[in-house]
């Protein structure tokens, strides 16, 4: 069985976070384990406070796994403090791990789930180890400093991205104005292609970025290569959020279901 993990904050709601997480790898069979960075109280309206645990906390979680798990591939997700991104990156420096960052900062209600000055020590330790990074558009304004609207702005802003150290970074444009979902992949060796989805008029999106760096850890946690892995991530997370679960009265989830359930989802490839 390949076993993989997730670093990240829990959502109450079961629809992002670590609930996502664990949904979508038991959809696409692998083992997932868990380090809870924060608990939140949270649903699809909002969250209402956040509990974050203690860097000491997380690493005696990190240790418990490290010492009985053979881990293939992990994610990130919201890691909340300077602090905890730091000692996270230092218990996964030189392990043989696929990882993947989804460099969350904001819940879609508004809400910080990432410190301001934390921005910088993702920076500087994880983006160096980083597999790959799954930003949208205003967390990859936050990493660069550079505004982004334009193909041209997009290219730009990777590139200084893979200058930090990631081997791959997916540049999500959900939030572009766009009748279609394309995301945008680079690689350090100067190769790229695009994704591109219909874009799906539906306020239930809350987890759609979890679900999708989930899926691209599941992926590489069986074998996949890092562009099979963000290819059928895409397909998983695109089925999900074309066939809603009708869950709260906010930001409703996505249905990790829908791939089970035989949904097929058409993305588009140009190379
Ligand atoms: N309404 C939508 N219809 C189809 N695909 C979407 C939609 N919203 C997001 N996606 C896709 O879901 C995946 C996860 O994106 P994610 O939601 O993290 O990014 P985003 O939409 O750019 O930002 P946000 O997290 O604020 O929604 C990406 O592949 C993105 O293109
Ligand atoms: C614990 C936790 N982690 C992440 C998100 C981001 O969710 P989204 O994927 O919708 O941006 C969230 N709302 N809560």
């Amino acid at each position: 069985m390949n076993i993989v993990l997730t670093i990240a904050g829990s959502d109450s709601g079961g629809g992002a976070g670590i609930q996502a997480d664990l949904k979508t790898f038991q959809e696409l069979n692998v083992f997932g384990t868990t380090v809870i960075t924060a608990l939140t109280a949270q649903n699809t309206l909002g969250v209402n406070g956040i509990y974050p645990a203690t860097p000491e906390f997380v690493e005696l979680q990190l240790n418990a796994i490290f010492d009985d798990f053979d881990v293939r591939a992990l994610k990130t997700g919201m890691l909340f403090s300077a602090e905890i991104i730091q000692t996270v990156a230092r218990n996964l420096k030189d392990r043989n791990l696929r990882i993947v960052v989804d460099p969350v900062m904001i819940a879609k209600g508004g809400q910080a789930l990432l410190k301001d000055d934390a921005v910088q020590a993702l920076i500087r330790v994880l983006l160096p180890i980083a597999t790959v990074l799954t930003p949208n558009i205003p967390e990859a304004e936050t990493i660069t400093g550079m505004k982004i609207q334009t193909g041209e702005e997009i290219r730009k802003a990777a590139q200084k991205i893979l200058e930090f150290g990631v081997e791959c970074v997916v540049m999500k444009g959900g939030h572009l104005e766009d009748p279609m979902a394309v995301d945008t992949v680079f690689f350090q060796d100067g190769s790229s292609f695009q994704m591109k989805s219909p874009k799906i008029d539906t306020r239930h999106t809350h987890g759609t970025g979890c679900t999708f760096s989930a899926a691209i850890t599941a992926y590489l946690g069986r074998g996949l290569s890092i562009k099979e892995s963000i290819i059928e991530a895409k397909k998983f997370v695109q089925a999900a959020i074309e066939n809603p679960l009708n869950i709260g009265h906010g930001h409703g989830p996505t249905n990790h279901f829908a791939h089970r359930l035989g949904a097929k989802a058409e993305v588009e490839i140009i190379e």
